[in-house]
């Protein structure tokens, strides 16, 4: 097993519990120019937990290097995945599993989320995180808002009830296909995220909190764990739980 970005908060939480860990060998801590492709033949798995700049050219070369890649890393859209999954198609011996959240919480959350939206009116994410992160909205909150607005499309709703004529920007958030996704950086938080569904005389709440990063590192080993046997391209770890 190799981490990509072991010295960082998450990469360091990460290599602690590889190491803790029955049946897992770390081999290689890669930070910030270290070469990718050193892990062919030393690596069978790499989980990346870098930045959103490089985490697909990190994934790119895992694929050319024949090693099995768990990403953690946030900042993925369509386009990068798009690309991905054609690089992957070459490499049908190789699994890559790209997951914005692997707490059970928050993998949950968004699952409960997407099970609830046909029924409710309006929708909106409101994603909180500690003010060193680098993205936002959250890669969650943006898997949050797809996973809603896939449900409404399916159910046929419209567009949601919104008279805002006139605002500041960003005060309504941002547009996620059509979900309204609010980011706040506090310190002293790690990750939280609330999901509110609403009709007329009636509000549903979903909440998640990671009050800390180990809330991360069983579903970070169970994908260890599975990715060799699920080769292709899965997003979410949803996609290897029995939801
Ligand atoms: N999927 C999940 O469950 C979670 C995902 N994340 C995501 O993981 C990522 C990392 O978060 P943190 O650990 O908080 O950030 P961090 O800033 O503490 O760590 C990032 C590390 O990557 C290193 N790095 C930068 N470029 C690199 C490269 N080319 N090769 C190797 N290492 C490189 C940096 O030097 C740093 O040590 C973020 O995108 C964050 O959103 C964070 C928590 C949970
Ligand atoms: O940067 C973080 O801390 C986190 N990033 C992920 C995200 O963007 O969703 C997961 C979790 O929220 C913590």
């Amino acid at each position: 097993m190799a981490v990509l970005g072991a010295a960082g908060r998450m990469g360091s939480t990460t290599t602690a519990a590889v190491r803790a860990a029955d049946g897992l060998e770390l081999v290689a801590e890669l930070g910030e120019g270290d070469d990718v492709a050193a892990l062919t033949g030393v690596a069978d798995v790499a989980i990346d937990f870098t930045v959103p700049e490089v985490t697909e050219a990190n994934v790119h070369a895992l694929l050319d290097a024949g090693v099995h890649a768990v990403v953690g890393t946030t900042g993925w859209d369509a386009a990068a995945l798009g690309r991905v999954r054609a690089h992957a198609s070459t490499r049908p011996d190789v699994g890559v599993l790209i997951a914005p959240n692997f707490a059970l919480s928050a993998v949950l959350a968004m699952r409960f989320a997407s099970v609830a939206a046909r029924y409710f009116a309006s929708a909106e994410v409101v994603e909180m995180h500690h003010p060193r992160k680098l993205d936002a909205p959250s890669g969650t909150a943006v898997h949050t808002a797809h996973g809603i607005a896939a449900a409404r499309a399916e159910a046929g709703l419209g567009a949601m009830p919104d008279a805002t004529a006139t605002s500041l920007p960003g005060a309504r958030g941002a547009d996620v296909d059509g979900v309204n996704v609010h980011s706040l950086r506090l310190a002293g938080l790690v990750a939280h995220e609330q999901i509110f569904l609403s009709n007329p005389g009636e509000l549903l709440t979903i909440r998640t909190d990671s009050f800390d990063r180990v809330s991360f590192m069983p579903g970070v080993l169970l994908a260890v764990r599975e990715v060799a046997a699920r080769p292709g391209v899965h997003v979410g770890l949803d996609t290897y739980l029995d939801l």
